[in-house]
């Protein structure tokens, strides 16, 4: 199955504010998006809309494939070794090789060390060892270079250049700069209530 993001004509309300409106986007398989914007603009709030976690204002959202979500939540048991916490998700996802995403995001010397003592940007690591693990086509991506130094930032943007080229969807909120394959580039702001 090819995998398809759509969303139609989407409005955002939080609380008693609305932050944008007439928003649609289509996705296609390889397809990479960069939203941006400044602090507060609703770049999260967009992110969860797609994912299902938040219901819009307005408007709809239908997507092909299963989607794989990063944010700054880490789904991981903070009280487990790391390795033990991503094996529950990899028996749960039916994932084949989980060391591979051990060896690129180099979380091999980590797997000992309890959830809650990794760093923030151990922390990102990890949740991405959790999105590549589940292999799904649909990346939605909630700034996801937060914490990363310099060397991972560049090993995780290849990691979606990888992605799209193998036909899967990016999906990119994120303040700051990040280097896609031919990014549409969203400015959050022109859809501003
Ligand atoms: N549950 C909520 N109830 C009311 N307002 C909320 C709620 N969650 C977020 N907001 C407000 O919605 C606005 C958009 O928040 P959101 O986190 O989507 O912005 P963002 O563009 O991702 O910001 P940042 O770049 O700082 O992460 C903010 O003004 C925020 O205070």
């Amino acid at each position: 199955m090819q995998p398809r993001l759509v969303a139609k004509d989407i409005a955002c309300r939080r609380g008693e504010r609305l932050l944008f409106r007439g928003f649609s986007l289509t996705c296609d398989e390889g397809a990479a998006v960069h939203v941006t914007g400044a602090n507060g603009i609703g770049k999260s709030s967009l992110i969860r809309i797609l994912a299902g976690l938040l219901h819009p204002f307005t408007g709809s959202v239908d997507h092909a494939g299963a989607m794989g979500l990063v944010d700054e939540r880490l789904a991981l048991d903070a009280n487990l070794p790391l390795g033990k916490a991503l094996a529950f998700w990899e028996a749960l996802d039916g994932c084949t090789h989980p060391g591979r995403a051990l060896e690129l995001l180099q979380l091999d010397p980590l797997m000992e060390v309890p959830v809650r003592y990794l760093s923030t940007g151990q922390k990102k690591r990890a949740a991405l060892a959790r999105l590549l693990n589940r292999n799904c086509p649909i990346w939605l991506l909630d700034e996801p270079l937060n914490g990363l130094d310099s060397h991972a930032q560049a090993a995780f943007e290849a990691l979606i250049a990888q992605h799209c080229a193998g036909g899967g969807i990016a999906i990119v909120a994120s303040h700051q700069p990040i280097a896609l394959p031919a990014p549409q580039v969203i400015q959050l702001a022109e859809y501003a209530a």
